[in-house]
């Protein structure tokens, strides 16, 4: 229910959003921040994340991806969707540290119901999620990464993924954890996020954080091929054995979705943890110079 009141509101927003043409008989809508090549025919859709200069997922780009998931999904033609980066080098720097930093609670809490509603819709979308990871994908990138059902990363050693937030001084919220658990098992999960690991392609295809890792410029044709291989599995199965799969754990966050609101808040609010923050902006700003 929830949800899909979210989703009427987005879908309102939604409206005054975005532009629409075709290229090869493949519908696009471009709105600012996501880019979508739909081919109704195909059934595919091909997001890709295009918010400058890191893919940084601040509330304007959640908001505008959520919007774009909600018309696919709302159509019934689409079944499968390819994510991934406009910009090769990074897939998404994670959540936008501006959105955490130096704001007011209201703020803190805008945002982060938003954040939720990303994991929701993606962890529980009908359709095939398959993510074509063409750069750095880091926290709350790697988070969108996880909710897809099949991940291919490119072969590039200066990639790197992972849940990282232990090295910005903030901790993974237990859904957060509780996704990279399911994924990785527990031992591991435990090791790397409390040194905040970020692992390039060949560590985190053993680990099982990707399923593929495949030469760069392969990466769209591979996420293409995988697409054909999950269409060919009847529907009606598959979301059936998805939502069996991971009911249990949305349905975990959406029953404490307003405590973990304001855990958030008060965490992020805190002197200590701002500062940290701060430490980590200007440690990110010198990298530079
Ligand atoms: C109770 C729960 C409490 C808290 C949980 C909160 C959970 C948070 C999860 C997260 O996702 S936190 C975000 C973690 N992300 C990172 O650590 C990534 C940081 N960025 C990088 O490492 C690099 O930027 C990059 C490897 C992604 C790309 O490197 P490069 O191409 O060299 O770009 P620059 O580093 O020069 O960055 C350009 C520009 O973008 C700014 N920026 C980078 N990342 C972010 C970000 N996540 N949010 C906002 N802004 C970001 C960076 O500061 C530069 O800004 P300038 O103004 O200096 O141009």
């Amino acid at each position: 229910m929830a949800l899909a009141a979210a989703g009427r509101v987005l879908l309102q927003a939604g409206s005054r959003l975005g532009r629409r043409e075709v290229v090869d008989g493949a519908r696009r809508f471009a709105n600012k921040r996501v880019e979508v090549e739909a081919d109704e025919a195909a059934g595919i859709a091909v997001m890709k994340l295009k918010n400058p200069p890191v893919n940084s997922l601040s509330l304007e780009f959640l908001t505008e991806f959520l919007i774009s998931l909600e018309k696919l999904e709302n159509n019934k033609n689409f079944r499968g969707v390819i994510l991934t980066s406009e910009r090769p080098g990074v897939f998404s720097a994670g959540l936008d540290l501006m959105e955490m930093y130096g704001r007011n609670p209201a703020h803190y809490a805008e945002y982060w119901r938003a954040v939720q509603e990303l994991w929701l819709r993606l962890y529980l979308s009908n359709m095939i999620l398959v993510c074509a990871i063409n750069g750095t994908s880091p926290a709350g990138g790697c988070l969108m990464a996880l909710t897809c059902d099949h991940r291919i990363m490119a072969d590039n050693p200066k990639y790197t993924i992972g849940l990282n937030e232990s090295q910005l001084g903030i901790v993974a919220p237990f859904w957060f954890k509780d996704n990279f658990v399911n994924t990785v098992g527990y031992r591991t999960a435990e090791h790397a996020l409390q040194l905040g690991l970020l692992f390039p392609p060949a560590e985190a295809l053993k680990l099982g954080i990707v399923d593929e890792v495949v030469p760069e410029d392969q990466v769209h044709s591979k996420a293409q091929s995988v697409m054909a291989q999950w269409m060919a599995i009847p529907d009606h199965s598959r979301q059936l054995t998805k939502n069996m799969m991971r009911k249990a754990m949305a349905d975990n966050l959406i029953k404490q979705r307003e405590a973990d609101i304001q855990n958030f808040v008060s965490f992020i609010s805190r002197d200590s943890i701002q500062k940290s923050l701060h430490t980590y902006l200007e440690k990110l700003k010198q990298k530079k110079g």
